[in-house]
């Protein structure tokens, strides 16, 4: 049987795995593609600490053994960052060498530049592992919405953020303690700040509704917060009140607009993204004809995310033998603006601290009047004498009444604001 050799940047979390499933399942694949895939060289940095583990394959340092290798065809990025990883992936399709990775800071930045030259030389370039990992969402979007209008792309696309909120809620872990097992389970980047930051949730929404929409969109037309900040008392409190705290990504299309964030949210617990748990991801698209549909699984580790690749050097692999590489891996294109933010509407839950005498509450009430939304619930979850908690839940509002609710309580002086989520609606 014909060979179709692999070079390969990176053996960490996922690059191991990549070697692991091509080596475990080389029988079933040959039989789909009619080759045998082998993995020829791998470019690491550090050659020392793989060589026992993996013995049948060149190990190198040199990455240019990889890029200029005439025998390969296909290179398998997943070392991550940005540099130097983008000068590779563009050596690499210069060279002619169609180029899979997992990359999503790079696809998110840099996603159109490199797409360009892969067309000019007439090469694949995919990478359905860069989104939810385990979840084959972007061929999904390509193949299976094709033909209808998508509304709205939500969910929860960060599989270390998911993790670590989990095990806070359901064993009581510090957040600390919660971080460090995610980066040893291999979940959470070399540096876990995009991860607990929401910036890596942020690129997978880019690339999300660059494949829904065909717009691209840069980190800076995003509102973005992470898990960081997150008050521990504010995820009980919600629990008490029917919700559990997830990291939601939306990127929501609004009369022709598009309004894309990623921010902490109450989820009502009868929501689907309220079951979905740790390492776990679920992306709920809302098209006009098929209405609204989910895709769950691993968002992240290492033989999920393998499989992610592999699905993309089979793809590859087919277009190689059928002669048709070169087709962009989303072809849909269209300008859109990005949406106001009074155009972006949510009811939004409130802790605040109000100092414990009488008339507070109702001069709460009158400012969120005056931003014409009101109260839907409220809790007044403690108090020491001088100031009271209390949590609000209010009626829908936009994003620029809420900015307005926000200003005039920091005007007010003596009530203040100790957080603010968005609260998705069970129904959407
Ligand atoms: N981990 C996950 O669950 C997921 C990861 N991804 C993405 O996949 C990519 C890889 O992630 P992951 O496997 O976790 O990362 P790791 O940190 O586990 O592995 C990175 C690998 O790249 C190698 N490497 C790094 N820099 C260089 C360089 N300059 N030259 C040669 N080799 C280099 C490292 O070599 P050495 O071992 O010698 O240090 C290591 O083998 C990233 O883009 C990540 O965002 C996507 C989805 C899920
Ligand atoms: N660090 C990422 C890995 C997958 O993309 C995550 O936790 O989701």
């Amino acid at each position: 049987m014909e060979q179709i050799k692999i070079g390969m940047l990176g053996l960490g979390t996922v690059g191991s795995g990549v070697v692991q499933i091509i080596q475990e399942h080389q029988e079933k694949i040959s039989q789909i593609t009619g080759r045998h895939l082998e993995v020829k060289r791998v470019a690491v940095r550090n050659v020392a600490a793989h060589k026992d583990e993996f013995k049948d394959i060149e190990l190198t340092t040199d990455v240019n053994a990889v890029l200029n290798d005439p025998e390969i065809p296909i290179i398998v990025e997943v070392m991550g960052s940005i540099q130097p990883a983008m000068d590779y992936i563009v050596q690499a399709l210069e060279n002619g060498k169609n180029v899979v990775t997992a990359n999503k800071d790079l696809i998110a930045q840099h996603g159109s530049e490199l797409v360009k030259i892969a067309k000019k030389n007439n090469v694949d370039l995919v990478y359905e592992a860069s989104v939810a990992g385990g979840i084959p969402i972007l061929r999904t979007i390509v193949n299976s919405f094709a033909a209808d209008q998508i509304e709205d792309v939500k969910g929860i696309v960060n599989g270390t953020t998911n993790y670590i909120m989990t095990q806070m809620v359901t064993k009581g872990m510090t957040y600390q303690a919660a971080l460090k097992s995610a980066q040893e389970l291999g979940f959470a980047e070399s540096d876990p700040t995009n991860d607990v930051e929401g910036i890596d949730a942020a690129y997978k929404m880019i690339i999300l509704t660059q494949f829904a929409y065909g717009t691209n969109v840069k980190l800076s037309d995003l509102t973005v917060e992470g898990i960081s900040k997150i008050d521990a008392a504010d995820i009980k409190q919600a629990r008490t009140m029917g919700y559990t705290m997830k990291l939601v990504g939306e990127s929501a299309e609004i009369n022709g607009q598009l309004a894309v964030s990623v921010a902490p949210a109450l989820v009502p617990l009868e929501h689907p993204l309220a079951t979905i748990q740790n390492e776990n991801n679920a992306v709920l698209v809302k098209g006009a004809a098929v209405g609204t549909t989910m895709f769950v699984g691993p968002g992240a580790g290492k033989m999920p995310t393998a499989n992610s690749v592999l699905s993309d050097i089979i793809a590859v692999t087919k277009n190689i033998i059928l002669g048709t590489t070169g087709n962009t891996f989303n072809g849909y294109r269209q300008k859109a603006e990005l949406a106001t933010p009074d155009m972006v509407v949510a009811p939004y839950y409130l802790a605040l601290k109000i100092p414990d005498i009488p008339g507070q509450l109702l001069k709460l009430t009158h400012i969120l009047t005056e931003a014409d939304t009101s109260v839907k619930q409220v809790v007044q979850t403690e108090t020491d004498g001088e100031y009271a908690r209390v949590v609000v839940i209010t009626h829908k509002t936009s994003l620029a009444k809420l900015q307005e609710i926000q200003k005039e309580i920091k005007a007010d002086g003596a009530i203040s604001l100790i957080s603010c989520y968005k609260v998705l609606e069970a129904s959407k």
